[in-house]
């Protein structure tokens, strides 16, 4: 257990970035560029070298990386899923005892007083609200959002592999004025899935297509500058509140009903229900996440205790087109065995 502490500890103080690739750094030149103490730096090198996060160097006092310590360097771009695995996961994981002692032993049923708040010392505040706090681990957060390596991540928009065709879409934005919206992605993180459509769907122009999300994330977004989205509309807007954009062909929601209990699960999705528009039977809304799985599997249970934390849930077809009917929807599941994602085509019913 204590391996997981010690190299979290090591990666929050840069250590694995001053150890030379390929070359080994001493304990004593390690810790002074942590501004530490030397002996409190050996201690922990040693055990990690003990677990094979860390090697000896080839001379004494030196320590070197292993096969698997570059991934911890700031600079790769899994330290990132490394933070939240610590941040979303442990760290509220942690915290289960103290917080079901204190608030009951059932799931959260609000965005605030989740275990992720309570453990991170917050908890009157929803999760994203607590994250808004430390910059840092925000961008973090909304750096992660953009590998393809996470479930939902790599998820093929066209053609045999799709679970769900859109190439619809093309054709659609094909009949509506440039400067129309068309596709509108809801809490769409750094507009990784929007890139996507604009790369694979032909016909949609990055003018009709709108990026929602919160104001920080948008800011990460704008500062990431891609080329690909420059002509895209970004807008700050919480989903929980009336849809600004109305009439739009798609509203992509993808990897955030897993965030929240079902209540609010049904206000987001019922916000775009109004937004769609009346005279085209085509417009949807469309769900994209990883679906729970039974029998169950260590990984998609693994995300599911995640999401208990946040105050959230992985959904099977039976939870999501509950959901969706309370929102007023009509859904089509679209799933394959084997694969750990869905998607919930929506439309008024
Ligand atoms: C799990 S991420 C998914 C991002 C993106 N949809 C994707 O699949 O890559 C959830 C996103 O919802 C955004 N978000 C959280 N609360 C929000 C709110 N109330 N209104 C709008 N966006 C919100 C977060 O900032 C984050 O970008």
């Amino acid at each position: 257990m204590c391996d997981i502490a010690a190299w979290r500890l090591f990666m929050e103080w840069k250590a694995f970035d001053h150890i030379p690739v390929g070359g080994s750094v001493s304990t004593s030149d390690l810790a002074k560029a942590m501004n530490a103490q030397e002996s409190l730096v050996a201690r922990i090198a040693n055990f990690l070298v003990a677990t094979g996060r860390l090697q000896l160097g080839d001379k004494p006092g030196h320590i070197r990386h292993s096969r698997v310590s570059p991934l911890y360097m700031s600079s790769h771009p899994v330290s990132d899923l490394n933070a939240v695995a610590l941040g979303n996961g442990f760290k509220s994981w942690l915290a289960w005892p103290e917080y079901f002692k204190k608030y009951g032993r059932r799931e959260a049923s609000d965005i605030t007083h989740t275990p992720f708040s309570f453990a991170w010392g917050h908890p009157e505040l929803p999760p994203w609200e607590v994250k808004a706090l430390y910059p840092e681990y925000a961008a973090q957060f909304a750096r992660t959002m953009k590998s393809r390596k996470i479930v939902g991540g790599d998820m093929k928009l066209v053609g045999p592999e799709a679970l769900y065709d859109f190439s619809w879409l093309g054709e659609e934005a094909k009949t509506r004025l440039t400067e129309q919206p068309v596709a509108v992605d809801v809490g769409g993180g750094m507009g990784q899935l929007l890139k996507d459509v604009l790369t694979v769907i032909l016909g949609v122009e990055a003018s009709q297509c709108v990026l929602q999300d919160r104001k920080e994330v948008l800011e990460e977004a704008a500062a990431a500058g891609d080329p690909a989205l420059k002509d895209i509309v970004m807008m700050e807007h919480d989903f929980h509140e009336e849809q600004p954009v109305k009439g739009a062909s798609i509203y992509f929601l993808r990897r955030i009903l897993l965030d929240y209990p079902d209540a609010l699960a049904v206000g987001i999705l019922s916000q775009l229900a109004d937004a769609l528009p009346a005279d085209n039977p085509k417009a949807r809304i469309v769900i994209m996440e990883e679906q729970l799985l039974t029998p169950p599997t260590p990984q998609n249970r693994n995300v599911d205790m995640m999401m208990l934390s946040l105050g959230g849930k992985l959904r099977d077809e039976w939870g999501m087109r509950d959901i969706a009917s309370q929102a007023g929807l009509s859904a089509r599941y679209h799933a394959r065995p084997g694969n750990p994602t869905c998607v919930v085509e929506c439309w008024r019913a």
